[in-house]
């Protein structure tokens, strides 16, 4: 039997137990036993692989956030309230002891929220299950760092120093890059703006380094060359900081961890700024809903793709079917991304949340696909 189930057998058999003065002894054992299968999980496995562990949840829906934060903060309440997943939630540390993912649906987008054990200092060094959560949170596309409000202030530092002694940056911007690997063509490298710090032959390099010699770089911002390099490994994750439990504590003082930057303040029991949570996680996973098209009908605004910002027609293409973009010729779109309405564009072409498109396809001219931007200027065609 594993430590999970064992632990399971006890929370059982203790749930089952009278509480009395006759079981008070033999209550007590089972909560010693407990609390010792609970410390053994927490400490690092000597495999190292989180297999079997619960934590190889699957990936799913349009972009993973994943919750961390020291133990009792209120992750597993805060899944509960987002998600139709129920997570146990107690007054006790380390509650939840594996990975347990939960869907959150907004603007059309299934967002995966995963709830995972809290880490304790050290988490980093592989204390606590902290290498398990760790590698789950690099595997998401956003890290909201979950925070109790009535603690100390210490607790925000410490978090980011670990998180940061894995290699995981906090509180920057994605860089507005579009970077893509390819099967052959060379390097082509093209920028919108002026750099200082980047150039073609830098770039040449560093893909080298990589062992990339066909890729697509297109660059829209003065970047670093660490923040290209950080699209080239496409490791970075962003990170939003939230503290729960504002109902606990005084004004000024809320008032003050409202000011933080990059931050959101939660009450999960009161329910408060939840909504604002869950769109703020919107806006930093970077999604974009487009519209698809058919010749002579209006766009079914109820459906959607969701694609990531800086998609083109190409992704979009790709998210329909597989193999669109081969049968493709050119796509009408309407919307932001167009000068005028519609713009006939190619496979490059960059869209815009709410574009409508509607693409036109080789083979099979009369099966057309469409995307468009703004409803107002909506033409049927
Ligand atoms: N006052 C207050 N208490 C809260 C809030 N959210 C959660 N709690 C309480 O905080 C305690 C811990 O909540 P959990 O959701 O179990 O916390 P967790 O971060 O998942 O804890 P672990 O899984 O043990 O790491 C519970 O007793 C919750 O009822 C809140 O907004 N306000
Ligand atoms: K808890
Ligand atoms: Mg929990």
């Amino acid at each position: 039997m594993g430590i999970l189930e064992k632990i399971t057998e006890i929370e059982k058999e203790i749930s089952r137990t009278q509480k009395n003065k006759a079981t008070e002894y033999h209550l007590g054992l089972l909560k010693a036993k407990l609390a010792k299968y609970r410390v053994q999980l927490l400490e690092p496995s000597k495999s190292g692989g989180a297999k079997g562990d619960g934590f190889d949840v699957m990936k799913s829906g349009d972009a993973r956030v994943a919750l961390i934060g020291f133990p009792s903060v209120g992750k597993s309440t805060l899944l509960n309230k987002l998600t139709k997943t129920h997570s146990e939630a107690g007054a006790y540390e380390f509650t939840t002891l594996t990975c347990i993912p939960g869907k959150i649906e907004y603007n059309g987008a299934n967002i995966q929220l995963l709830d995972l054990p809290g880490i304790i200092e050290g988490a980093a060094q592989g204390k606590g299950r902290g290498r398990q959560v760790i590698a789950v949170a690099r595997t998401a596309d956003l890290i909201l760092m979950m925070l109790d409000a009535t603690k100390s202030d210490q607790q925000r530092p410490l978090l980011e120093r670990e998180l940061e002694a894995v290699g995981i940056r906090l509180n920057t911007e994605k860089p507005n890059v579009y970077f893509k690997v390819k099967k052959g063509g060379g390097i082509s490298f093209n920028s919108t703006v002026k750099l200082t710090y980047l150039n073609e032959k830098m770039v040449y390099h560093i893909l080298h380094d990589y062992k990339i010699f066909n890729a697509e770089v297109l660059v829209r911002q003065d970047i670093t060359v660490d923040e290209f390099i950080d699209v080239v490994l496409g490791n970075r994750k962003y990170i939003k900081c939230c503290y729960n439990k504002i109902d606990s504590i005084v004004m000024e003082e809320l008032d003050r961890l409202a000011h933080e930057p990059n931050t959101i303040v939660i009450s999960c029991e009161l329910d408060l700024n939840l909504d604002y949570l869950v769109e703020q996680i919107w806006k930093h996973l970077n999604l974009l809903r487009v519209y698809t098209k058919k010749r002579g009908e209006f766009p079914d605004f109820d459906g959607g793709l969701i694609v990531r910002k800086n998609s083109t027609v190409e992704h979009v293409c790709h998210a329909i079917h597989r193999s669109l973009s081969e049968e493709f010729r050119y796509a009408l779109v309407w919307g932001v991304s167009t000068k005028h309405n519609p713009q006939r564009v190619g496979l490059s072409h960059v869209i815009e949340d709410e574009d409508v498109i509607q693409g036109i396809c080789l083979q099979n001219r009369k099966e057309e696909v469409n995307i468009i931007s703004d409803p107002t200027v909506l033409l049927l065609i």
